[in-house]
Parts: C-alpha cells; sequence; structure tokens
C-alpha cells in the first residue's frame, strides 16, 4: 500500500525570532456549530447559521444530517452579510450511512436524532473512534425506546433502527467518561414524546461548561430546560417536549482553538488580539483568560475583543482541568516552558479523546528532553531545557497545535501530520505563520 504521505510528513514549526504582535481571526466554535446544527436540524422551521465553522468535524456533521433529509445549503445571510448556511429541516429518513470520523459531538449527538429517523441509520467511523465511550448515550437510547444493533461493547459501529418517534422519559446514566452523553441526550429530547430526563449517576462529570452551553443553546430555540442550576435536583436535567424554533445564529469564535495564539503571546513575551471575543459565553476557552494570567500574562476584553499580553516569564501552576479538558494540551506545551513546575489534575478521561492525550503529551515532550510524569489523573510536569527533535499527533489536532507552541521557543521541533488540525481548524498552519508575518 502507498505510504500515507498526509500522516508521515513534518512540519518545521516555525521558531519565534521575537515577541509576536498580531491579530488573530479565530474561525467558528466547533461545539457550537454542531450543537447549532442539530438543533436547526431539529427544529419545525428553516434557520440560519452564520460564520460556521469549516472543518472536519462539522463538514462529518453537515453530511451525517443531510443523509437524514435535512437540507443545508449555502448562502449569505439575511442582512446579506457573511458566509452562512441555511438549515432546511425535514423529516429525517433512513437507511442512512454516517461517518463519524473521530468526531466526539457526531458520535455521541447523533444517535439520538436517528432515532427520530423513519428507517435505520449505520454509524461507522475512524478506527479511534471504535476505542471512544458510547456505552452511555447506547444504553439510554435503549432505555428510552430504540432499538440499536452494536457488537456489545457499547461502541461503534452500530445501527440506530429509527421508527420515526422516541417515547423519550427518565433515564440515568454515568457520563463521568464524557459530558457529552448528557448533552446528546438533551439536545435531541424535545422531540421524544415525553422529553426526557437525564440523571447521571457517576461519581464525577467532566467539562460542565459543555453542558451548560447545551442548555444555554437549547433555551435560545425555545426549548424548556429545568437544570441543577436552575433550582433542580442535583445531576438532573430535564426537558420538555416540544418544537424547536429555526434562529438565524451566528457563531462565536472558537476559544479553545484560540488557545496556540494566545500561548504564542505568553511564551515569547509579545501581543495577540483575537476579535470578537464574546463578553459572555459557555465556551471553556474562556477560561484561558484566568490560566493564563496565573501563568504570567494579562489580557484586556473589550468591545473589539480580547487583547492578550506576555510579560516575558511563564510561571508553572497546579490547576483542576476537569471543566475544561480540551485545554489541556495547550496548557501542558506552555508549562514545558515555564519557571516552575505545574501539577495539571482532573482529566483523566482525556485517555479516551482522540488519542490518550496523558499519554501522548508525556512521550512526546520527554522526546524533547522534558521531564513529565502521568498522574491517576492529569500530569505532572517540570520544566527542563528542551532540544530539537520529531513531535508525534497521534491523529490529534490539539498534539499539533502544542507542539507548534513548543516549537516557538525551542528550535527544530517538527510536527508530524500538522494536517490532523483539519479537525477543527484547517487553516491552522496558514493562522501560524501569519501570526509570526512569515
Ligand atoms: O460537547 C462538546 O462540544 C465537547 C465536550 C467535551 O467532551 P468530553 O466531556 O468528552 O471531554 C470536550 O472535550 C469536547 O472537545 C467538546
Ligand atoms: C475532545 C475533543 O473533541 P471531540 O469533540 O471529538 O470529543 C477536542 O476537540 O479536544
Amino acid at each position: 500500500m502507498a505510504p500515507n504521505n498526509a500522516h508521515t510528513a513534518l512540519w518545521p514549526a516555525p521558531h519565534a525570532s521575537g515577541a509576536v504582535d498580531a491579530t488573530v481571526h479565530v474561525p467558528g466554535s466547533k461545539s457550537v456549530t454542531n450543537r447549532a446544527l442539530v438543533l436547526a436540524a431539529l427544529a419545525s422551521e428553516p434557520g440560519w447559521l452564520r460564520r460556521p465553522l469549516r472543518s472536519r468535524d462539522t463538514l462529518l456533521m453537515a453530511g451525517a444530517l443531510r443523509a437524514m433529509g435535512v437540507g443545508i445549503e449555502e448562502g449569505v445571510g439575511p442582512d446579506g452579510s457573511g458566509e452562512a448556511w441555511r438549515v432546511l429541516p425535514t423529516g429525517l429518513h433512513g437507511p442512512a450511512t454516517v461517518d463519524v470520523g473521530n468526531a466526539g459531538t457526531v458520535m455521541r449527538f447523533l444517535p439520538p436524532v436517528a432515532a427520530l429517523a423513519d428507517g435505520p441509520v449505520r454509524f461507522d467511523g475512524d478506527p479511534r473512534s471504535y476505542e471512544r465511550p458510547l456505552n452511555g448515550v447506547i444504553d439510554a437510547l435503549r432505555t428510552l425506546g430504540a432499538r440499536i444493533d452494536d457488537d456489545g461493547r457499547g461502541a461503534l459501529p452500530l445501527t440506530v433502527h429509527g421508527v420515526g418517534a422516541l417515547d423519550g422519559g427518565p433515564v440515568s446514566i454515568d457520563a463521568s467518561s464524557s459530558s457529552q452523553f448528557v448533552s446528546a441526550l438533551l439536545l435531541s429530547g424535545p422531540r421524544f414524546n415525553q422529553g426526557v430526563e437525564v440523571r447521571h449517576t457517576g461519581a464525577t462529570l467532566p467539562s460542565m461548561p459543555h453542558i451548560r452551553m447545551t442548555v444555554d443553546m437549547l433555551r435560545a430555540v425555545g426549548a424548556q430546560v429545568d437544570t441543577p442550576e436552575s433550582g433542580g435536583e442535583p445531576n438532573v436535567w430535564r426537558v420538555t417536549p416540544g418544537a424547536l424554533l429555526g434562529r438565524d445564529l451566528t457563531i462565536e469564535p472558537d476559544l479553545s482553538n484560540a488557545q496556540p495564539f494566545l500561548a504564542a503571546a505568553l511564551v515569547t513575551g509579545g501581543k495577540v488580539i483575537v476579535p470578537d471575543w464574546p463578553a459572555r459565553t459557555t465556551q471553556p476557552g474562556d477560561r484561558l483568560r484566568e490560566v493564563f494570567t496565573e501563568m504570567g500574562g494579562s489580557c484586556t476584553l473589550t468591545e473589539y475583543g480580547l487583547e492578550f499580553t506576555g510579560s516575558g516569564s511563564v510561571h508553572g501552576i497546579d490547576v483542576d482541568l476537569g471543566d475544561v479538558g480540551e485545554l489541556t494540551p495547550g496548557i501542558a506545551a506552555v508549562a514545558a516552558l515555564a519557571d516552575s513546575p505545574s501539577t495539571l489534575r482532573g482529566v483523566s478521561h482525556l485517555r479516551l479523546h482522540e488519542t490518550d492525550r496523558l499519554a501522548a503529551l508525556t512521550k512526546e515532550i520527554n522526546e524533547l528532553g522534558g521531564d513529565v510524569t502521568e498522574t491517576a489523573d492529569g500530569l505532572h510536569i517540570r520544566p527542563r531545557r528542551l532540544h530539537d527533535g520529531i513531535f508525534h499527533t497521534y491523529e490529534d489536532h490539539r498534539m499539533a497545535t502544542a507542539g507548534a507552541i513548543i516549537g516557538l521557543a525551542v528550535e527544530g521541533v517538527q510536527i508530524e501530520n500538522v494536517a490532523t488540525t483539519a479537525k477543527t481548524l484547517p487553516d491552522f498552519p496558514d493562522l501560524w505563520t501569519g501570526m509570526l508575518g512569515a
């Protein structure tokens, strides 16, 4: 078989010769785009998504919904400005085939949607998608009345035999391995005959901001949602059955994808402005303002966006990242360049992300001369003088951007398969070299 050059290709990570000073327009949020697509597909009238992210994960989501009959057309928004998708909901149809790639949002958010289709929907994806937990969604859907054929492992591949409607009602799940189990059931909940009541029974629940994002976006399209934060029982979310509105939504920039650019300001003692940083958001990336300030930077949020400035010093940090796990690779990269050790906690579930992120970060930083050890629930990082070498990425977009951060400060770092950033940020190499003025 011919070698897959995209995977073996090495990208010389640009080394920063001085402090960066740039404005970086970061494309739309993956998490917001994929929720908006699902909600628009389930609505009772057409809707608009403006400035949607166009990346592997969102194109897979759009392709899957189209396969079930939803119209997603290219267009300009109703006011004539900006790129947009117009979403035309219809009855959801099977038979259909869905490629989830390695998108957690697609593999978890769509089986409940497929249960509403009028025929079988087959789900398959990348080899890694077979290893990522899906049992919470599969077991819950069976409890709520769906028929699903899988191989008994609680994972992909599988077929959901939709019959056009789902009873819904109460269900208990352990979502300690992924918050996306909860989000998945809530997003389709308004369309279940009895709505849904999701009770999380596990000891921990990661990524709470992402669950808040789901609840906020459901409410914005007219759903009634009761949450622990709105006076309900702890760990219980309730969605009332009802029709969803078609809305005109402008997608926020992806704040987790802003991370490497803010990190560049931090590690080079420079300045990066990210326009359109929202004043209020549920995105976990907003926590970077606090984390990267504690690590040595400072930031100002204005109506124009976020201005982040490095001081020239980078400090270690002891932090629980359970709420914001997807920020871990970028924080680990900065921590490897700091003037004191770091402990990153609360992220054992990262072992089941795009790759085992705790093992991958430990191995790759140590191969450049670092001193990282895995703990039961995170990483301990003792900064060392790093040297040149190949930074492997394991088909993980956030490993590639973590390696690029290290490359700014360490000469001769080569990123294997930087193209894997296409999962959520296909423009990464160009934005990165543009930031550096190359
Ligand atoms: O709902 C979402 O959009 C996401 C939830 C989180 O998943 P986990 O709770 O599985 O970590 C996050 O890591 C992922 O990148 C996106
Ligand atoms: C964990 C991530 O993605 P997914 O949506 O595939 O879970 C991520 O983007 O860091």
